[in-house]
């Protein structure tokens, strides 16, 4: 029956189990589809949050990019619909949660699973950039891990299509702003490049490279790009961050460039 497109779907069609996480718009819990028995991960967005946070284009928006997105790193939208009070997102179920949790319990990641996942990550985000698409939002909240330990990139809610100037409001972690976006200068799909540079250092330290105690403060490191590295980090790691983390945008190491790096090869052995 759902294989035609025009099947209308509805809450009906799902038992939901547990709460696999809350979000500010909404929760999203276990759910499994009644006839084919699938297992989804169910979003709820309540739609007068939508409304009262004037997000209502960024979720068709991030609907009609996910949609059309298929990559095995980014978490794939099923179906969407929607009732009087909400809508209803089936994405891809990702088996081993949020990658964010992975890193609050364990520390820090090893260089070799930092180099799998940044490998991963990169590939998504040159996939998405080839469509035209900038992710803008990259951060260890926003990337989930596959039963298999592989990365799956999700929440396209602040994605846009390239280039773009709308502002990006401020909302949770200012700590992987790029300089550009931080100067209100306009900025292209590079910003996600920069994003890649933080992510690697937060996986491989612990915490992203410019945090401070004041936003202030954090907006001064992020424009004079005052970074260092714990010695723990090989020169290889090293090199890549400091590639990914250059003020001049177009100057960062391409994706295809990250997926290349030594640090990468040397330390990602088993990549398809
Ligand atoms: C926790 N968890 N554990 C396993 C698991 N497996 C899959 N998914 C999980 N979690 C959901 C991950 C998401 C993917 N895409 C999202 N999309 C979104 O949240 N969009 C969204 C929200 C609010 C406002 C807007 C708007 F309007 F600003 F655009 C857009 S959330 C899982």
């Amino acid at each position: 029956a759902y294989k035609n497109s025009s099947y209308k779907w509805s809450l009906d069609d799902f038992e939901l189990g547990t709460r696999l996480g809350r979000g500010k718009f909404g929760r999203v819990y276990f759910a499994r589809e009644k006839r084919s028995g699938w297992v989804v991960a169910l979003k709820t967005l309540l739609k007068k949050e939508i409304v009262k946070g004037h997000v209502e284009r960024q979720i068709l928006r991030e609907i009609e990019i996910q949609s059309n997105l298929k990559h095995p790193n980014i978490l794939k939208l099923h179906v969407w619909f929607h009732d009087d009070h909400r809508i209803y997102l089936a994405l891809e179920f990702a088996g081993k949660g949020e990658v964010y949790k992975q890193l609050t319990t364990i520390g820090r990641f090893s260089e070799q699973r930092t180099a799998k996942y940044i490998y991963q990550v990169a590939d998504a985000l040159d996939y998405c950039h080839r469509k035209k698409v900038i992710h803008r939002d990259l951060k260890p909240e926003n990337l989930l891990l596959s039963i298999n330990d592989d990365i799956k990139l999700g929440d396209f809610g602040w994605s846009v299509h390239a280039p773009s100037l709308s502002r990006k409001t401020m909302c949770g972690t200012l700590d992987y702003l790029p300089p550009e976006i931080v100067e209100g200068k306009q900025y292209g799909k590079y910003v996600d490049n920069w994003c890649l540079g933080i992510l690697c250092y937060e996986f491989l330290v612990g915490h992203p490279p410019f945090e401070s105690k004041t936003t202030e403060e954090t907006y001064a490191r992020i424009t004079n790009i005052e970074i260092s590295f714990p010695m723990h980090i090989s020169p290889g790691g090293v090199d890549l961050i400091s590639k990914l983390l250059l003020k001049s945008s177009v100057n960062r190491i391409t994706l295809p460039g990250v997926m290349k790096h030594p640090w990468i090869i040397n330390n990602y052995k088993d990549k398809k």
